[in-house]
């Protein structure tokens, strides 16, 4: 066992879905420090990994032991990173090289990047000026040395145009340097005048960041209180340090809106970070991180896993957002984790929001976290005014949605010059299609979910795969042709309708799979803001983060929706999303009016919305949640079990359900198949596992699966505080 007069040994953590720590000799020479990312033998193949941590009592035979091949030229991952993905992964119950994996995201990056070859001209002519090499020179002749890329894209010519005139000595090239720089936010830059409010709000923040201490916030702000001017003061204190900021905002691609204030408030953008990047951009943003080069980061869920060797505060605004919480992979909330980033980097957290979730107020309510609250909108404006349509009342007709006093306001809305928006969260043309025949409904044959019509693309296209096919012309079922009915409203049909109502007037459905694109949605952003669009359809990704100053009414065609199949969350999601579109209107001098159409107008979540009750709302869904136990009175963790093979999933299912441990402070739901019982093609067992507050409910699932091999063709995904239930 006595190693300790061989060789150095380290542990490395290798970033792979099966990864743990693997022991290797660090020789001398080297001058391995931990935290660097090395390369290292593994079988036959060479594998990049971190060195994680010392090994001196490893128990690897001297012979079997291999050396660390290389360091690669990076700088260290830091500390608290490491610290980060030990955290992540024991909390999730996943291996630690999958959490790795998420931190190493561009392996490109930890190679340094050769210098770009840009062209400039020589000033000789060519013998044979082609029309081609003519438009290359325009462009050539002034202005900075361009890549081959750049410039036979300007000249809109193939590059080999470009590398002939370089043969030819026309072109002569010079080095660039490797990257676009970064620049630098300037915190200098004067800030917005605060209220009262907004200035209280601030100044707590601020000395948090001064005080460089972990502490987390509940900013809680009505619609367009002005949160963000607020979290741009602590931000601001955090570059003055010298340190680096992370904000974290739901659908940052889109948010063209919010990169616009930013720039205006720090005279460049910040560093983004999300999948709409190149890979060039994300090469040269993660590098940007780790070198500490980058001073303010935007981005999605993923960003904080980015590197950062000196982070000062993490804003998670909208943290009510379910998109905070990834479901596939290593399921985490970026919402709960950012908090315990802070926890390891011992500085501030601001969670910012209108409408907070209800374990968050809790915290800020028990004084776990300090509560900021904005009270009013910025500038005076006022809260808009919330009628209800009760559609048992009202009924829009047969294959109609839209009822006489929506009909109506809108009307006048547009009349008066003013942009309207409804809002309906469902995507396509229709959300079931059957025959009307026989009542065959058409299904996706990978997945236990019926097929959407989507009439734009013109195919049917199931949410949960991607699958997508034609309409047949002939039922499979009864064999009538073309006896197929779209029922009920998707937004596309929804439009339809408008269209007949409103035809002289500019109609945009925004969905997410019509705005795909950070310019799609600063396109669609830019024609609402210059008044060309009057009335606005979309899902629930118009239903947040905007500011159209001239959008003065909202219709909800259909509050009831997300109430219906009720899992643990139904009505807070509902309340919060109807808070936030109804908050879309009337944001400056106009005041704002909001028509919400509801089979159920009596129900606690819809009387709330309608008078505004948010204290009646909170009340009701924590007496609700503390009755049953339910997060945050309680814990929940699901396990879900799939295989391509039905009996084997079904059989393994069953065999842990016959070992479940039996105790008085835990309680194991299942197995049950899931309410969506196929996806991909993939058969599924649901177990829920719901304990006291205080148990440790990873070593609940952990005794429980202890020993007990998952067949190889079954996967196992457990996902810890679960927002998912399909
Ligand atoms: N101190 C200020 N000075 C000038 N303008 C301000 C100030 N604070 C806020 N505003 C403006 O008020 C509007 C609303 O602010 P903001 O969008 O930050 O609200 P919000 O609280 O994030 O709202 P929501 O939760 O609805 O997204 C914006 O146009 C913003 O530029
Ligand atoms: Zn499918």
């Amino acid at each position: 066992m006595s190693s300790t007069n061989k060789h150095r040994r380290v542990r490395v953590l290798l970033p792979l879905a099966v990864g743990d720590v693997y022991d290797y000799r660090a020789p001398e020479e080297m001058g391995v420090i931990l935290g660097q990312f090395v390369t290292v033998p593994l079988g036959r193949r060479e594998v990049t990994g971190v060195v994680w941590e010392e090994a001196p009592n490893s128990s690897l035979p001297e012979t079997r032991m291999k050396d660390i091949l290389d360091i690669l030229p990076a700088p260290i991952l830091p500390e608290d990173s490491r610290a980060f993905v030990d955290w992540v992964a024991k909390y999730t119950m996943q291996q630690r090289g999958r959490v790795l994996r998420m931190a190493m995201s561009v392996p490109d990056a930890l190679y340094p990047k050769p210098p770009r070859i840009g062209y400039r001209f020589t000033g000789k002519q060519p013998e044979k000026l082609t029309s081609a090499r003519k438009r290359v020179l325009e462009i050539a002749t002034d202005g900075p040395a361009l890549t081959a890329a750049d410039l036979s894209s300007l000249a809109a010519v193939s590059s080999s145009v470009v590398k002939g005139l370089a043969a030819l000595s026309v072109l002569e090239s010079v080095k660039l340097p490797s990257e676009k720089p970064i620049n630098k936010p300037d915190w200098q830059k004067p800030g917005s005048v605060l209220s009262d409010d907004q200035e209280m709000a601030a100044k707590h923040l601020v000395q948090m960041v001064d005080k460089n201490t972990f502490d987390v916030s509940l900013l809680h702000g009505v619609t367009g209180s002005g949160k963000t001017e607020v979290y741009f003061e602590m931000i601001a204190t955090c570059l003055k340090q010298n340190r680096q900021a992370l904000v974290l905002l739901p659908e940052i691609a889109l948010s063209s809106q919010w990169l616009a204030r930013f720039e205006d408030r720090f005279g460049t953008r910040p560093v983004e970070w999300h999948s709409d990047l190149s890979q060039a951009e994300r090469r040269r943003n993660w590098r940007a991180v780790i070198e500490g080069r980058a001073d303010v980061v935007v981005g999605a869920r993923s960003a904080l896993f980015l590197p950062f060797p000196d982070l000062g505060v993490i804003v998670v605004d909208e943290e009510h957002e379910a998109s905070f919480k990834q479901d596939e992979g290593v399921p985490y909330n970026a919402r709960d984790m950012a908090v315990v980033r802070g926890k390891i980097g011992n500085f501030p957290i601001v969670l910012a929001s209108a409408t907070p979730s209800l374990e968050t107020l809790i915290n800020a309510q028990s004084n776990r976290y300090a509560y900021l609250k904005l009270p009013s909108r910025f500038g005076g404006a006022a809260l808009p005014e919330v009628h209800i349509v009760d559609l048992k009342e009202h009924s829009p007709g047969s294959q109609r949605w839209i009822s006489e006093p929506l009909r109506k306001a809108t009307e006048a809305t547009l009349e008066a010059g003013q942009q309207a928006m409804l809002f309906l969260n469902r995507r396509g043309y229709a959300p079931l299609t059957l025959c009307d025949t026989c009542g065959h409904r058409l299904q996706c044959p990978h997945c236990s979910a019926w097929l959407v019509e989507h009439r734009l693309i013109k195919r049917l296209q199931c949410h949960h795969c991607g699958y997508t096919a034609q309409t047949p012309r002939q039922c499979p079922e009864c064999e009538t042709e073309e006896s197929f009915k779209a029922c009920g409203p998707g937004i596309e049909r929804l439009a339809e309708e408008a269209e007949l109502l409103f035809p002289d007037k500019n109609i945009a459905t925004i969905a997410s799979d019509t705005v795909t694109s950070p310019r799609a949605a600063a396109e669609f952003v830019g024609a609402m803001e210059r008044g060309e669009i009057d009335l606005l359809i979309g899902t629930q990704i118009i239903a947040k983060g905007y500011h159209f100053p001239n959008l003065t009414m909202v219709g909800i065609i259909d509050a009831d929706l997300g109430l219906a199949g009720g899992d643990l969350r139904a009505s807070e999601r509902t309340y919060q999303l109807l808070s936030q579109v109804a908050g879309r209107a009337g944001r400056e001098a106009q005041k704002g009016k909001v028509i919400l159409q509801s089979h159920i107008p009596e129900h606690p979540v819809i009387d709330a919305i309608v008078h505004q009750d948010e204290e009646a709302f909170f009340a009701f869904e924590t007496s609700a949640r503390q009755e049953a136990r339910m997060p945050p009175f309680g814990r929940l963790a699901a396990l879900v079990l799939s295989s391509i093979d039905a009996e084997s999933v079904a059989g393994f299912a069953s065999l842990l359900a016959r070992s479940a441990p039996i105790a008085d402070n835990f309680i194991i739901l299942g197995p049950a198949p899931a309410p969506l019982s196929m996806i991909r093609g993939r058969h599924r067992y649901r177990f829920l596992v719901k304990c006291d507050k205080a148990m440790n409910i990873q070593a609940v699932i952990g005794n429980w699966l202890k020993g007990r091999k998952v067949p190889s063709n079954v996967r196992l995904q457990i996902d810890i505080d679960p927002y998912n239930f399909m």
